[in-house]
């Protein structure tokens, strides 16, 4: 099989109009590839670019140049630097994911009916859908007093938990993590690290930004840092 995501040459500039055009660079010519299962990470200090190069992959930011090629299941080879809308409205709803600490839902949707939601997206009918997420919500540690409330009161290491539940069950090619241990304690960071253990051995490759390193450590295949805007490789 191919590559899942290959970026050539992803170039981010942010034009700061209020301050009379001044220009910032988010990101430099970053190239990489990401291979089946293979789960990259990066790291690098603050204000380096991981997450401007993490926002192009999921185009919550359009990139100023290069290309980002993703083998998807449904439109084959796609450019996603270049992808419309709906393409890749499409392509979020069960082929990549994206996880942070910062849970992105709408208001007065209730933590179980937000893993339903995600179910249902992907063709699940609702009452398996519904059964699933129960179990779901256990698995990562939801406590079930919470089934019932609003995610936007969660903890930060709660939100994460089931923003990683909600992009897990659609099995996704590529899941982009952004900073994911940010807020958890020892034991749900093992907890997460065997949730991507397990997401690696069912095929789903990742791309995560760190700055907690000994957890990148354990449980990426390569690494880069990035240094003002560009990626470079690092030996382990
Ligand atoms: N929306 C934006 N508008 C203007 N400048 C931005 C924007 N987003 C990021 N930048 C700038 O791009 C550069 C890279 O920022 P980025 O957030 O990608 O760094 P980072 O490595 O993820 O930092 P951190 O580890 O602190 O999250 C910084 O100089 C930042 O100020």
């Amino acid at each position: 099989m191919g590559k899942v995501l290959q970026v050539e040459n992803l170039h981010k500039l942010f034009t700061l109009h209020e301050f009379d055009g001044k220009r910032i660079i988010g990101c430099d010519s970053v190239s990489f590839s990401v291979e089946p299962g293979e789960f990259v990470g990066v790291r690098g200090k603050s204000g380096s670019g991981k997450s401007t190069m993490l926002k192009c992959l999921y185009r919550t930011y359009i990139p100023t140049s290069g290309e980002i090629w993703f083998a998807s299941a449904q439109f084959g080879q796609i450019d996603l630097s270049s992808a419309t809308e709906r393409q890749i409205s499409t392509i979020r709803r069960s082929e990549i994911g994206y996880v942070s600490q910062f849970l992105n839902v709408l208001p007065r949707v209730t933590a179980q009916q937000v893993v339903v939601n995600s179910l249902v997206e992907t063709g699940a009918d609702i009452e398996t859908a519904q059964q699933k997420a129960a179990s779901i919500l256990a698995y990562f540690q939801i406590p079930a007093d919470l089934w019932d409330a609003y995610p936007q009161n969660f903890s930060g290491g709660e939100k994460l938990r089931l923003n990683l539940a909600k992009e897990m069950v659609k099995q996704p090619r590529l899941l982009l993590l952004d900073e994911p241990t940010a807020s958890l304690d020892n034991a749900s960071k093992e907890l997460v690290k065997d949730i991507l253990y397990e997401l690696k051995r069912s095929g789903t490759s990742m791309v995560g930004i760190f700055h907690d390193l000994d957890f990148m450590e354990q449980t990426v295949d390569t690494h880069y840092r990035m240094a003002e805007g560009v990626l470079g490789g690092v030996t382990v």
